[in-house]
């Protein structure tokens, strides 16, 4: 492990089914401040690389180090402080619909930080504003767009001030216009808070979008890390086929 990883991951083995691993002695290590996009097609592991880097899933071997923690040895109670310095956007949004916008934000900075009554409000205010959201506040989720529920979902996962922020399929069934607002939307935030930001999408074009750096993965490994210039000089000819043949673009686009 570098010092200054954020992220470490060795030898990473993980299966649902025997004999079918979905983790495949996966090795990748992220450092501070370096936003990266994890690329792969539909099914190549990509939710659960994520989840694994958040310690949902324990991957049958090799070892997870998170924030300078070794994930595998944590008790429940240092398990618990890591999670909080971690973001998450789920793909769906995974918004409470019993509250309006406004209290889903509030409902993450309440159970995940120490933030005061005034300085929560004034967030939520200053990051609905952002997303050009304030007129949302008070509605809830479901009266919203798919596209304007996605930022809420954003906002949810980066109002705490992680330090590593997860966004699985930011733009997945967005439309063109929405996914540039989204992905704007996500690098204004990010760079005001100084997060480390990792998404995963299957869809080529918005991965360089997302970060300079791309992970390529594929049956369950790591095969390339890099600016698309860098891939493509690796001359390994399934990323370059990947990367340069847009049937491959398997993201389920509207
Ligand atoms: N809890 C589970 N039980 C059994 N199989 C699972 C489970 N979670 C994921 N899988 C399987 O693991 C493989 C990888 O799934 P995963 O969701 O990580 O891929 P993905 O790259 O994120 O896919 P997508 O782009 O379609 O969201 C798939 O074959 C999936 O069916």
């Amino acid at each position: 492990m570098q010092a200054s990883s954020i992220v470490s991951l060795h030898e990473i083995h993980h299966s649902f089914l025997q004999n079918k691993p979905v983790l495949n002695e996966l090795n990748l290590e992220i450092q501070k401040g370096e936003s990266l996009t994890i690329l792969g097609p539909g099914g190549s592991g990509k939710s659960t690389l994520l989840k694994v880097i958040l310690g949902i899933i324990k991957p049958q071997s090799g070892s997870v180090h998170v924030l300078g923690k070794t994930i595998n040895t944590l008790k429940n109670d240092e398990r618990s402080k890591l999670f909080k310095k971690m973001g998450m956007a789920f793909q769906q949004g995974a918004l409470f619909d019993f509250m309006t916008v406004r209290e889903n934000i509030l409902f993450a900075m309440e159970n995940m930080t120490d933030f005061k009554k005034e300085e929560r409000e004034a967030k939520v205010k200053s990051f609905l504003e952002q997303v050009l959201l304030s007129h949302a506040a008070d509605k809830i989720p479901s009266e919203l767009s798919g596209g304007m529920r996605r930022r809420v979902g954003f906002i949810r996962a980066l109002v705490t001030n992680p330090e590593l922020a997860l966004l699985d399929e930011p733009t997945a069934g967005l439309d063109p216009v929405t996914t540039t607002i989204v992905i704007d939307m996500i690098h204004k935030i990010g760079n005001n808070i100084g997060t480390t930001m990792i998404s995963v999408t299957s869809n080529i074009d918005v991965a360089f979008r997302f970060a300079p750096n791309v992970a390529i993965l594929k049956d369950g490994k790591i095969i390339g890390k890099g600016t698309k210039e860098q891939l493509l000089e690796l001359n390994d000819p399934w990323i370059t086929n990947f990367l340069t043949i847009r049937k491959h673009n398997f993201e389920r686009e509207i």
